[in-house]
């Protein structure tokens, strides 16, 4: 099948040195493949290691062991041995993360949040604060709150925020952290949408949802991340 991202042997353990370096492995020989227009969900037991392979799988980690294929502008690349420049790269036009929570520059508006990242890859500014303003929109963001900074946001109105910025850039891997947990159910209803979207027009989508509803919905398969320990 064709991918579009794949792990061989990926492996990942912590060395926590201020306690007297105890070796905590967490993942070994993951074999996760995902093709274009697929989505992915992480399954398997809370500390099996769900987060921490996403962090891999998004260079927030550096992986122990193994290979992290990626389709990146027409190459192939191993994100395992990626320099910090290629990283940034990969970050800008290939791989999307959104997190559980907004992570971002204190004073800049909600609009120029979610414009950043099309701006980056040079879509022209009123191009990207359109698309910005309709995701907002579609998102049950009022538009009055469009110019202001989201650090005071509730929650589940920062968490849209992300999701604007996150699927805004369509890349073509997008990598999702329980993507609907603060949400109500029409902006979950939103969210499945638009991963339905991203997914028919062929992006490669991993996600953890530990809301089984959405998890059903848009998961084409699911994949067990087995708890290490327990493994071995
Ligand atoms: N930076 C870190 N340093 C040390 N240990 C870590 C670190 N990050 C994760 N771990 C450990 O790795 C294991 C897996 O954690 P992880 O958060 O990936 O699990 P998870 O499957 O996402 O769990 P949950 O479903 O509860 O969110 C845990 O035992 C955790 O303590």
């Amino acid at each position: 099948m064709s991918w579009a991202l794949r792990t061989e042997g990926l492996g990942k353990a912590f060395t926590l040195h201020l306690q007297g370096g105890t070796h905590i492995p967490v993942l070994r020989g993951v074999e996760l493949t995902v093709a274009p227009g697929e989505c992915v969900a992480l399954a398997g037991p809370s500390g099996a290691g769900k987060s921490t392979l996403m962090r891999c799988l998004y260079g927030n980690y550096g992986a122990g062991e193994g290979r992290i294929l990626l389709r990146h502008q027409g190459a192939e690349i191993d994100l395992a041995r990626a320099d910090p420049r290629q990283m940034r790269e990969v970050r800008r036009e290939t791989i999307g993360y959104v997190s559980q929570f907004l992570r971002v520059i204190p004073r800049v508006p909600t609009l120029e949040i979610v414009a950043e990242p099309m701006l980056a890859r040079g879509l022209a500014r009123e191009a990207a604060l359109a698309r910005a303003r309709a995701l907002l929109a579609r998102l049950n963001l009022p538009a009055a709150l469009h110019g202001l900074p989201p650090a005071t946001f509730s929650g589940g109105e920062q968490q849209r925020v992300n999701l604007a910025r996150g699927f805004a850039p369509r890349y073509p891997v997008l990598l999702l952290d329980e993507p609907t947990a603060s949400l109500d159910s029409d902006n979950r209803a939103v969210v499945i949408g638009l991963i339905e979207q991203a997914k028919r027009e062929g992006a490669a989508i991993i996600g953890i949802f530990h809301d089984t509803e959405v998890r059903d919905r848009i998961a084409d398969r699911l994949f067990a991340v087995e708890p290490v320990r327990a493994a071995a």
